[in-house]
């Protein structure tokens, strides 16, 4: 069964990279690495090169999304694996992996079509990150809507070897999202999925130290007219204190803190919560429409 270090790093298309670097770095507080070119820019918010890879295209969105897998020889293994699946896992050339500062990766589709790259390391950076004035912890997960949540669930947790945190379900008792974590990766959920009518980019979440990040993080962006469009909240289903807002694109973008934890051994069973906006959020505040709109997959 594959195991996992975690959530490495997000690939978005954006549609100006310069104007999305700038925010993500003053902004989200990320650190730029390198330079910012018209194609593409890197942004780091731990030790490694980058967590985030900004891509210039017309349809902004989610372009792939790379795991880091617990070691080398894991990394061997689930390439094998999926190779005997049918999955047709793809090596990604030296020149590629030298952009990424990647050591080994390769490449396949979900039944979706979306792209994920496993890799086995990435570059330390010498500099010690240190996020400024909101401190942004790590890259804490992304959100997909798919049309078909039963079969993506069950190849996540199936051949992918993700366990299922909590899933959520409408009156009728059908599961419309599911909470997933990378196992042994202890954090509630670094993936969730969603039933949509089709498939999109729900959003991507960064964790915050503390309940001061995100009171500073919404002065901040309201004081800039970026839009705050949920929260500050707090979810039932990790426990987190959240707030969802947008980026240039009208991507959503969501700072997160204080999620559940679960041990490797004789964790808890998956909750079945329901649909109520105070399982969304147990402060009941009002979402805003713009939520999880814009967020094109490139498949
Ligand atoms: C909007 C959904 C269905 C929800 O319950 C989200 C919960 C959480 C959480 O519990 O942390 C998220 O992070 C999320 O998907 O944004
Ligand atoms: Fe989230």
């Amino acid at each position: 069964m594959i195991r996992y270090k975690k959530l490495g790093y997000i690939a978005l298309n954006v549609t100006d990279v310069e104007r999305s670097a700038h925010f993500y770095r003053d902004m989200v507080c990320l650190d730029q690495v390198g330079e910012i070119n018209e194609d593409v820019a890197f942004l780091s918010s731990s030790s490694d090169y980058h967590n985030l890879m900004l891509n210039k295209s017309d349809k902004p969105g989610l372009k792939r999304i790379g795991f880091e897998l617990e070691s080398t020889k894991e990394w061997e293994n689930a390439f094998e694996l999926l190779k005997k699946e049918g999955y047709d896992p793809v090596e990604v050339d030296k020149e590629e992996r030298a952009l990424l500062k990647i050591d080994k990766a390769f490449r396949f589709r979900d039944p979706n079509g979306v792209t994920f790259e496993f890799y086995n390391k990435m570059m330390q950076r010498a500099k010690p990150y240190e996020p400024s004035p909101v401190r942004v912890l790590k890259l804490d997960h992304v959100v997909l809507r798919v049309p078909n949540l039963q079969d993506t669930v069950r190849f996540f947790n199936e051949v992918l070897n993700f366990k299922i945190s909590d899933t959520r379900h409408k009156p009728d008792g059908e599961m419309y999202f599911a909470f997933m974590r990378c196992f042994p990766n202890p954090f509630h959920h670094s993936f969730g999925i969603s039933q949509g009518d089709d498939l999109r980019m729900f959003h991507i979440a960064y964790k915050v130290e503390d309940i001061n990040d995100i009171g500073i993080a919404r002065n901040r962006l309201i004081n800039l007219d970026v839009p705050v469009i949920f929260g500050p909240g707090r979810h039932l289903a990790s426990g987190s204190i959240f707030m969802y807002f947008l980026d240039p694109d009208g991507l959503t973008l969501e700072y997160t803190q204080d999620m559940e934890e679960f041990p490797e051994e004789n964790p808890r069973e998956p909750r079945m919560l329901d649909h109520t906006l105070r399982t969304t959020d147990l402060w009941e505040g009002a979402s805003d429409p713009r939520i999880g709109k814009v967020g094109h997959v490139e498949v």
